[in-house]
């Protein structure tokens, strides 16, 4: 046995030594010809199939697509095998390291019970001029191998599944960004936001259901292509400033792992402009109007012989510039439609859209209407079921012998997540939980007793407008009999 093996490693040693020389020494297409034919002659007996990825592949400086999936998602799939990574900094909330597999390293991977390999490598090429960047000749490669009969298994399904993964697995991974708009132009700076669903304080049914609306979403890719509608949905919010409108958009980027554009649309010229920059969003993300009732007068012709409801927010006046103002914003509401009704459907990729308002009753039913806006969702004021939430993010707290006080008085009251949450906040270290929870009944018991005496000095002047509507209408009597009386000619 010890003889065989020394007798096979020898002549393994002479091929290998033999193939150096032709390497080294033969011109190309000496070489050429030779690995051509000896290709050949090993597919004849050779059952298995080699599909090779390229880093780059016809324009010289774009790196494929497909071989950054697979890098991607072999960093993954590999971590248990390979013995040999390359490792690069991502920044990321949840992962500081991105690992891909090192050159020459080989691993095993396992679909539907099929057993495929995969291998890195790099070929040095001889550069014929002069460079600067001799790295720039190094052509790195994945090579997949798996057994002839697996073709259809391994060309379909498991191929889509390799670059489906790699393209997830990478974007959960990149830095995400929050992009605003300066007029037309784009300008971003890296998303950071450290909200999430659970630490949203809402009621626990609404947002489970909202979670599970946009699960089904993102991965709704094939029923959209299926029912030829663009992979898009919008979501209106809406509720009183200080509910969570705008930190529950930054959940939804968290949770999908999605970038947000903030679109200020009153920095928007016209809808041209507007087409453009909603043309250059791109796919996995948030496009966000907030307090979409005070970015312009959307709501056309119909609105203006309404009386408007006065804006208890003095930020949130809307801005109307003068009749003669030439940088006065020309979007119209046609305008905006026709984007959210997907004639910008043209650019793929899944898109979110939200608006947010305080008055969802100051909005054109036009705007708003299911299929438009396909999810309307109400952030209201603090609850049990959100004062608990709050209670564990700023206290780690379960439960606690006054929250059954509390509960009662936010039945009884109206106080936004906001202020909750700013009550809540501890102000020493460590936080004093019992002195937090009674600063809150403070406040919720001033609150409620500002609501009692506005509602009695309501009611007084009510019940004083009623009494002089009264005194009025008994004038109006007596004037009219008066009146009555001297037509008769008995004054
Ligand atoms: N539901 C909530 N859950 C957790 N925190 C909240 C919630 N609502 C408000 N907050 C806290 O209050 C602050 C203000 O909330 P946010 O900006 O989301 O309100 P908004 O509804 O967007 O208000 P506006 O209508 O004025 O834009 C947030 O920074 C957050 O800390
Ligand atoms: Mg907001």
């Amino acid at each position: 046995m010890g003889d065989l093996l020394a007798q096979l490693g020898s002549v393994l040693a002479s091929v290998m030594f033999v193939w150096a020389i032709i390497q080294q020494y033969f011109p190309y297409n000496i070489r050429n010809f030779f690995d051509k034919y000896s290709q050949r002659f090993l597919t004849f007996f050779y059952p298995y199939i080699q599909i090779t990825f390229n880093e780059f592949t016809g324009e010289r400086f774009k790196r494929s697509e497909a071989y950054s999936a697979i890098e991607t998602y072999l960093g993954t799939t590999s971590s248990m095998q390979a013995k040999r990574f390359k490792a690069d900094i991502i920044k990321n909330n949840t992962q500081p390291l991105a690992l891909s597999m090192d050159d020459h390293e080989e691993v095993a991977d396992e679909f539907n019970g099929v057993k495929v390999y995969w291998a890195s490598g790099k070929n040095i090429l001889k550069s014929q001029s002069f460079s600067f960047y001799p790295n720039t000749d190094e052509k790195r490669y994945y090579k997949l191998t798996f057994h002839k009969r697996h073709r259809e298994l391994i060309f379909g399904p498991y191929l889509n599944h390799v670059l489906k993964e790699g393209r997830e697995i990478k974007v959960k991974n990149r830095l995400r960004k929050l992009y605003t708009n300066n007029g037309s132009q784009w300008s971003h700076v890296v998303f950071e936001h450290p909200a999430s669903f659970q630490t949203l304080a809402m009621d626990p049914v609404k947002k489970q259901e909202i979670v599970d609306d946009l699960t089904t979403f993102s991965n709704a890719e094939e029923f959209y292509n299926r029912i030829g509608r663009a992979w898009k949905r919008g979501y209106l919010l809406y509720g009183p400033p200080g509910t969570g409108k705008s930190t529950m958009i930054a959940a939804m980027a968290n949770f999908l792992c999605y970038d947000i554009y903030d679109l200020e649309l009153t920095a928007v010229k016209d809808n041209t402009e507007l087409r453009r920059l909603l043309i250059e969003t791109s796919s996995k993300s948030i496009i966000v109007i907030e307090d979409i009732d005070c970015s312009m007068d959307l709501t056309g012709q119909r609105k203006k012989d309404k009386e408007e409801p006065e804006e208890s927010d003095p930020a949130k006046k809307p801005v109307k510039p003068p009749e003669n103002e030439s940088k006065a914003s020309k979007v119209t509401l046609s305008g905006l439609l026709n984007f959210v009704d997907g004639l910008w459907s043209a650019c793929g990729g899944d898109r979110l859209i939200v608006f947010t308002t305080n008055h969802v009753e100051k909005l054109d039913p036009a705007l708003i209407r299911r299929g438009r806006m396909d999810k309307h969702i109400e952030l209201s004021y603090c609850g049990f079921e959100a004062f608990r939430v709050l209670a564990r993010n700023y206290l780690y707290l379960e439960t606690h012998d006054l929250f059954e006080k509390i509960r009662g008085l936010l039945e009884e009251t109206q106080m936004t997540p906001a202020d909750v949450a700013e009550n809540l906040m501890p102000k020493t270290s460590p936080a004093d939980v019992e002195g937090c929870l009674r600063s809150l009944i403070e406040a919720l018991e001033n609150t409620k007793e500002e609501k009692r005496i506005e509602e009695e000095e309501k009611r007084k002047k009510e019940s004083a407008a009623a009494v002089t509507a009264a005194a009025e209408e008994k004038d109006e009597i007596k004037v009219a009999k008066l009146v009555e009386n001297g037509s008769n000619g008995s004054i």
